[in-house]
């Protein structure tokens, strides 16, 4: 798992450290990870090949700590031959570090010399980012906001110092022009706007450099699983296994109009390790689920689901219609003791039945941005542009867990940490996607896993299935179906057995 705090915490934290250490033990510790991290990349060959010795490297240097770490970090990195360049971007600059940088031969560009900082960033191999860290609000001003384009326009790899300037650490909210980096080098503990769209796209990869602020860290406010966590928290098929013990799942989707929703929801659940699918719907997405996936037990049903059979988690939701009878069957399967998911037309429903929620057993909502809006009562731009704003406030305010789909999925349940999945890819941005997953996390909670493990789970899976069939050898990634994505599954199931 990796765990991130968002500021008021990480500072919390670094204060109580400070208060045992020398001065600027912490700053030294910082720079002396940055400058790691951007030697490895200069000698790495693939990066940019031709070793630290004579590297030009330009520093953009903002007024604060961050400013402060970059110009200790290329002031080591100077002492092993490269040739940094500090581009004072700042109304004041870090007075140690710039004399740090100075004393082994870097030198200092004020950002008032455009001309001058200009040729020095196209010049560069490698930028460091040291404009803002933690202590950034809004959106980036001048002139840091053209040297972020800048850098972004100029070739060279650019490693943002604790965060690329312009994201905020805390939401991941961009407002205007951001530095775009190719890897971000982080301290003590990752930052919510690392892993959390817009920031996260900015943030490129993350490396974490231990400072010794672990002990003075409280609970995390944010965390993104790997894949042993979630292969962890997977019921594996022992023996004994029958396929009650499994989990048996009941899928309510589908009518007349709709059809293809209903297909996709039970193949993501025959996929995802169901001992049993049972499927209720009107006659005709009966007939072509029983085409398709044979294994499934059908039911045609007309206003009620008691000829269902015993399931131990609903899927209810996904092309079943928003009408009265839609209505009816839904509160049926919400008002049963047992864990249920609801998807797509269900949660229109709820946008106007939400006195539907108010249930004991576990539930899990899995909207896109726009159902989240509607039961919500706001707008889809809102909830893109702040989505750990509203997916903890729609688990607060709608007694449930909630998984909020897009392109960083995000899950809330009251007083937990928000977990992030780390998976996925744009090529899942087709329509049927959302079908196959609620089938899949559904399948999970029959299995037995708490909501916020079955949604953390299947949104993992799920966007592996979706990497895994848009580039399958890593040749180059092509437009997939949400079929690919069903059958996919098992290759992303064996990913986190091998
Ligand atoms: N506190 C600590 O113990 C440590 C801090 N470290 C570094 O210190 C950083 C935090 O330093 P600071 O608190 O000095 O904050 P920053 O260096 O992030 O920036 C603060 C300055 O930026 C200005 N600013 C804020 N938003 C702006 C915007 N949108 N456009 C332009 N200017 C803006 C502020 O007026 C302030 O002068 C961390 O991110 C990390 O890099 C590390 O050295 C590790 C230890
Ligand atoms: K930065």
């Amino acid at each position: 798992m990796r765990y991130a705090h968002e500021v008021d915490k990480v500072r919390t934290a670094e204060r109580a450290l400070m208060a045992r250490l020398p001065e600027g033990t912490l700053m030294r510790r910082a720079a002396a990870g940055l400058a790691a991290v951007c030697a490895r990349l200069l000698s790495s060959g693939r990066e940019v090949g031709l070793g630290v010795y004579g590297a030009p490297i330009v520093l953009l240097v903002g007024s604060g700590d961050n400013g402060g770490d970059a110009l200790y970090a290329g002031a080591g990195l100077a002492r092993r031959g490269a040739r940094v360049t500090a581009i004072l971007a700042g109304a004041k600059t870090h007075e140690g570090g710039l004399a740090a940088l100075r004393a082994v031969g870097g030198r200092a560009v004020p950002a008032t010399d455009e001309a001058g900082a200009a040729a020095e960033i196209d010049r560069a191999d490698l930028i460091v980012d040291g404009m803002l860290g933690i202590g950034g609000r809004g959106g980036l001003r001048e002139p840091y906001a053209s040297l972020a384009v800048r850098a972004a326009d100029s070739g060279a790899v650019v490693v943002a110092c604790d965060l690329p300037s312009g994201i905020d650490a805390s939401t991941g909210q961009v407002d205007g022009p951001a530095v775009q980096a190719d890897v971000t080098v982080t301290f003590g503990t990752y930052k919510p706007g690392l892993l959390v769209d817009p920031g996260a796209r900015h943030a490129g990869v993350v490396e974490l450099v231990d400072i010794g602020l672990g002990p003075y860290l409280p609970d995390p406010d944010v965390c993104a699983p790997r894949g042993d966590d979630v292969a962890a928290w997977l019921p594996r098929p022992t023996h004994e296994s029958d396929k009650y013990r499994r989990g048996v799942v009941g899928v309510l989707a589908g009518g007349e109009a709709f059809t293809g929703a209903a297909v996709l929801a039970v193949g993501g659940a025959v996929h995802g390790g169901a001992g049993m699918v049972r499927f209720a719907s009107s006659e005709h997405p009966v007939e072509l689920v029983r085409q398709r996936w044979p294994e499934a037990v059908t039911t045609v049903i007309g206003d009620s689901l008691d000829q269902v059979g015993r399931v131990q988690a609903w899927v209810a939701g996904p092309g079943l219609g928003t009408d009265e009878r839609a209505e009816a069957l839904l509160a049926q399967v919400l008002a049963t003791d047992l864990p249920v998911l609801v998807d797509a037309d269900g949660l229109t429903i709820l946008s106007r039945r939400r006195d539907l929620l108010w249930r004991t057993p576990p539930t899990l909502l899995t909207p896109h941005a726009g159902e989240l809006a509607r039961l919500l009562g706001t707008d889809a731009a809102e909830v893109e542009a702040r989505r750990l704003e509203h997916v903890r406030r729609a688990a607060e305010e709608l007694n449930a867990t909630v998984l909020l789909k897009g392109s960083t999925t995000v899950i809330a349940e009251a007083e937990r940490p928000v977990r992030v999945n780390p998976t996925g890819t744009p090529w899942l941005a087709t329509a049927g996607t959302g079908d196959v997953l609620s089938g899949l996390t559904g399948t999970l909670l029959a299995g037995g896993l708490p909501a916020i493990d079955a949604a953390a789970a299947g949104a993992y899976l799920h966007g592996l299935a979706g990497r895994l069939s848009a580039d399958p050898n890593g040749a180059g990634a092509a437009p997939i179906s949400a079929y690919d994505v069903v059958d996919a599954l098992p290759a992303a199931f064996r990913t986190l057995s091998a």
